[in-house]
């Protein structure tokens, strides 16, 4: 039979599916697919993992925000109630589900300033503790906002609802060790974060005075003790110290070119109640009570590593002495009109301690022996003794440390009972026995 001059359209196309070359068009196309997907999520390395799951924090913000009852939201807790005896700031507060960052959002509005909290709720530790904090926030009227300070588009949204008169920025990628497992996290938030934040500030109007956390890290390798602001800050031990130090110099920047006022604080081993589960007394804490062995470090021939652990509620007074003390930023429409403060202060507690006495203490408020594994100091950014010097704080800022580690652990110790073991004896005993009032206790 002769082969018709022409098809059907449908059986034309039926046959040219059954053609190899479409086949071979589809198969590609499927490839191609599979190979992007491959690439995209697949840890084939610690550092691609770890930039896709940057790249997954970043990405998940933005769900959700915008509309008129998120705006009215917003601003309803970034509204100043003040007292009479105080004139009220109104503050953005970053990395407010965070230990610091929730502390100081209560403080502030206890005594009547407005605060919006701003985190990415990101699962660096346990995120059902930044979660628990947020409800703790949300009873006492603030409202966190989920997103990450990397996103321009939603800070500058915030700036457009509510005319902040401050910020106080402690959003950050915290630890000194886990930087040389998860590199691009510290660039990410410490570095990247840091200069979202100042442009959006800079482009604010009115521009807020800013305050944000930097750390004792970037003292790194100075041995002069104690540790005072004038000292050497160029010879960090570690990258998180590294991007500590890098938003020192990027402060410097937006001070002098936009007219942000800027205060910097130095923050020195950080402890108490609602605190960060991957800090040594807040895991050593955990593991003596599991029964399991804790590893404490000493330095160089059997000499000893100490800390000048400093309580919350001591950083929490620093950190609202700062935010009063502040001068206003000069610059307007995202020019400068005339010099601004730039300032850094040590927020220590001027008696550091070797970390061997922070674990005698714990024994003895736990009850248990400590299964003590005394090994060299790991060589991954660790400094063997820290120690500050806050006369320059005291002068400014009004700043008094009054919290021995002995009070602070008790207080943390009484917390960590009720918040992860509410029946134990020890925790009953910590609740009627009085382990003094935390800010949230
Ligand atoms: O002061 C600061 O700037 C820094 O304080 C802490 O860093 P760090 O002092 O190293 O606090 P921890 O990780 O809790 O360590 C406390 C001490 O315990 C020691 N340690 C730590 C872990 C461990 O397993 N064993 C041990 O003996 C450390 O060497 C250190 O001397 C915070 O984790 C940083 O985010 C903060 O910036």
């Amino acid at each position: 039979m002769d082969k018709a001059p022409f098809h059907h359209q449908r059986l034309q196309n039926r046959s040219l599916f059954r053609s190899p070359l479409p086949k071979l068009v589809l198969w590609s196309i499927l490839f191609i697919v599979i190979l992007f997907l491959f690439f995209h999520f697949s840890p084939t390395s610690q550092s691609s993992s770890s930039s896709s799951r940057i790249d997954r924090r970043s990405l998940r913000t933005s769900a959700a925000w915008g509309g008129a009852a998120w705006e009215k939201r917003v601003r309803s807790s970034a509204r100043i109630r003040s007292s009479h005896n105080h004139h009220g700031i109104s503050v953005l507060v970053t990395g407010a589900a965070g230990f610091v960052g929730s502390h100081c959002s209560i403080a502030l509005k206890r005594r009547g300033d407005g605060v919006l909290g701003l985190d990415n709720f990101n699962d660096y530790y346990e995120p059902s503790l930044k979660r628990a904090r947020q409800a703790m926030l949300e009873r006492a009227g603030i409202f966190i906002v989920d997103g990450d300070v990397n996103d321009a588009h939603l800070l500058r949204k915030l700036f457009d609802v509510v005319p902040f008169t401050h910020v106080l920025h402690l959003a950050a990628q915290a630890g000194v060790r886990y930087a040389m497992k998860n590199p691009s996290s510290y660039v990410h938030s410490n570095v990247a974060g840091l200069v979202s934040l100042f442009e959006a500030a800079k482009s604010a109007t009115p521009q807020p005075a800013v305050v944000w956390a930097s750390s004792s890290s970037v003292y790194g390798l100075n041995k002069k003790v104690p540790f005072s602001e004038v000292d050497r800050t160029d010879r960090p031990a570690s990258l998180y110290a590294a991007t500590k130090k890098a938003g020192e110099e990027i402060a410097h920047v937006y001070n002098h070119i936009y007219g942000l006022s800027i205060t910097g604080l130095r923050f020195f081993t950080v402890y108490g109640p609602w605190g960060r589960p991957d800090m040594a007394y807040f895991f050593f804490t955990r593991d003596m009570l599991r029964g399991k062995s804790i590893s404490v470090f000493e330095g160089p021939d059997h000499s000893t590593v100490a800390r000048d652990f400093t309580y919350i509620d001591d950083i929490v007074s620093g950190c609202l002495g700062a935010l009063d003390t502040t001068e206003k930023s000069t610059g307007t429409g995202g020019k400068k009109r005339g010099s601004a403060q730039l300032r850094v202060f040590n927020l220590g507690n001027t008696s550091p301690l070797p970390v061997s006495q922070l674990v005698g203490i714990l024994e003895r408020l736990l009850k248990v022996k400590a299964d003590k594994k005394i090994i060299k100091m790991p060589r991954n950014g660790d400094v063997q003794y820290t120690h500050a010097n806050i006369s320059h704080a005291q002068a400014q800022l009004g700043y008094q440390p009054t919290t021995d580690l002995e009070t602070g652990l008790k207080k943390f110790v009484k917390w960590y009972l009720q918040y992860y073991d509410p029946s134990s004896s020890l925790s009953k005993k910590g609740r009627s026995g009085g382990g003094g009032s935390s800010s949230f206790l």
